[in-house]
């Protein structure tokens, strides 16, 4: 009781709301989608009611564990001030470890070890990848389009499982813009392995991808005691995760090997551009003392899959999928604009110098998927929460306010928040994307127009923190849209995509409730996010 009580009076005048778990527990994730409490602070499924409730945008809770003082965070200057300052507010890498699946990684390092992984990743993330990025797009989604075409009913049309064939289809683009390998859709995954290896490269990725949970959910000194001692119930689920982790490991550092002995050689690789073959490249341009450290192999693995991990492209593109069926209107407004871009048919292939010319123009062109995209990011952020920990005593400034009788936000008065070393920070990115303040009363509303600035409207840039900001903002953003936006305008070229047969007689409100479920697990997952296609029919 004394230790909760001092660690609640730290708050000085933001409102209290108890003992909540710690905000990126992997405990709290799994557990999150049961807890019954869902408007209570720290719930995932609180979105704003919570900062209503309390009439303020920032909440003081203690965590269960520990009862370390924790701010939760509504209020868009606030945040910008949190993310902008990352010496005092440092991020909570605790809650990492198991992500560091193949080694430290951008993701899990704070501080000089950090800063070295991103002095070598940020030349590779630049426009030549992203060019990559889009031609590997165009040729994955269209094998997954003939794939598609081949199972469908003679009336053209097939009903599919959306988060099941994006998986794939995302780590299709991962692996060949991110590591040089081509994997086709109809690659056989019962092909021999190569010598030296256990399995053949397609089976290790997919073997990989079925244990992604299972692996980045386990603690890693659980995992690591599977290894020694025959654990009873996990331990042969534990074996099989560690057999496939491995297996992909052994293969992504071949990879690794060859483009470096293409770049000695100075032979110009077969393996494209890409992310691998940047990081090499950059890695061995860094000097290696005893100051500077190149990264190591596995460093250099773990930076490029640490972003597939959270299968955010994969997930954000399967929420955009449902909110299109539910909402015709806005998916024609997409198919409008897909015939200005490619008036004859959705592209097959692209070649990337295309790609760089077409680039620049890109984002004025596709102006209104890229909305969309942005709006289904609001609406389900992959990650709805971020942590970090205050390294010294200081201040912040949040906002009180009084609803009306209408529910509307109004006396918006500031106040300042001391912050103790040590309290936790929890940036709600979830309660920002629905806080009035900045969206509006229908925040909740699918409305891709948000993101349209006119002469009279700039959306309110601050306010949406779907790829953080600040210099831990995610490195991968232009690699997301570019990926993201070209899949969306290929699938509604050439697809209608509408709500599945067994939900077109119900309510609208059931439809939604039904299509939009998810989970959070590691990242905000979609649940049951079933969808029809129907082939369109080229234009006259
Ligand atoms: C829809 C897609 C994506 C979203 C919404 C997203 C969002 C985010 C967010 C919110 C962070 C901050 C995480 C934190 O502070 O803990 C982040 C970091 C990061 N993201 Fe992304 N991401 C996406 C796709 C990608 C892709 C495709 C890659 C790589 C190919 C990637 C690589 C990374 C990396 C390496 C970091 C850590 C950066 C650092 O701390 O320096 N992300 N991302």
């Amino acid at each position: 009781a004394k230790t909760y009580l001092t660690a609640s009076r730290s708050f000085g005048a933001s409102p209290q709301a108890g003992i909540v778990l710690r905000p990126l527990s992997p405990l709290s994730s799994v557990l999150g989608r049961w807890f019954p409490l869902q408007h209570q602070t720290g719930s995932y499924f609180a979105k704003f009611s919570s900062y209503v409730k309390y009439g303020s945008t920032c909440i003081g809770t203690v965590t269960l564990w520990g009862m370390i003082p924790t701010l939760w965070l509504s209020d868009a200057q606030t945040i910008k001030t949190v993310a902008a300052e990352s010496r005092v507010f440092r991020k909570d890498v605790e809650q990492y470890e198991t992500l560091n699946i193949y080694g430290p990684n951008l993701l899990g390092t704070e501080g000089a070890d950090w800063k070295r992984h991103r002095r070598v990743a940020n030349p590779a993330f630049d426009e030549a990848t992203n060019a990559f990025v889009w031609m590997e797009t165009v040729r994955v989604v269209n094998e997954w389009f003939a794939e598609l075409d081949s199972k469908a009913g003679s009336d053209s049309t097939i009903t599919i499982d959306v988060l099941e064939d994006l998986v794939q289809v995302t780590l299709f683009v991962l692996l060949s813009a991110g590591f040089g390998r081509r994997v086709s859709w109809h690659e056989d995954s019962s092909t021999e392995p190569p010598s030296g290896h256990k399995l053949a490269f397609r089976a290790a990725v997919t073997t990989t991808i079925s244990h992604l949970l299972t692996r980045a959910l386990t603690p890693n000194w659980i995992y690591a005691l599977s290894a020694r001692v025959r654990l009873p119930l996990i331990g042969p689920i534990l074996a099989e995760t560690r057999e496939s982790f491995d297996a992909l490991r052994l293969h992504m550092l071949d990879l690794i090997s060859l483009s470096r002995a293409w770049m000695v050689g100075g032979k110009v690789s077969n393996m494209d551009a890409g992310l691998l073959r940047s990081l090499v490249e950059a890695n061995m341009t860094e000097a290696n003392d005893v100051h500077h450290k190149r990264l190591t192999d596995e460093e250099l693995l773990s930076d490029i899959f640490v972003g597939h991990l959270f299968q955010t492209s994969a997930h954000s593109l399967s929420f955009a999928m449902a909110l299109l069926a539910l909402y015709p209107a806005v998916q024609q407004k997409i198919y409008e604009e897909t015939l200005r871009i490619w008036p004859d048919d959705c592209p097959s292939t692209a070649s990337s110098s295309s790609h760089k010319e077409f680039m620049p123009q890109l984002i004025f062109f596709t102006a209104y998927t890229l909305a969309v995209f942005q709006e289904t990011i609001r609406l389900f952020p992959p990650l709805t929460r971020l942590s970090k920990i205050a390294q010294a005593d200081t201040t912040l400034t949040a906002h009180r306010s009084i609803p009306s009788s209408s529910g509307e936000i109004q006396g918006i008065t500031p106040f300042s928040v001391p912050v103790r070393r040590g309290s936790i920070v929890a940036i709600d990115i979830m309660a920002l994307h629905m806080n009035p303040m900045y969206w509006g009363q229908d925040a909740e509303e699918f409305k891709p127009e948000r993101f349209i600035d006119t002469e009279t409207y700039r959306w309110p840039r601050d306010a949406f923190f779907g790829f953080s900001a600040g210099p831990r903002s995610c490195i991968g953003q232009r690699f997301a849209l570019t990926e993201n936006v070209c899949a969306l305008a290929s699938l509604v070229r050439s697809y209608e995509i509408s709500v599945p047969n067994y939900l077109a007689g119900k309510p609208f409100l059931e439809q939604k409730r039904l299509l939009l479920r998810w989970k959070p697990l590691i990242t905000t997952t979609p649940i049951n996010c079933v969808v029809r296609l129907q082939r369109r029919m080229p234009v006259a």
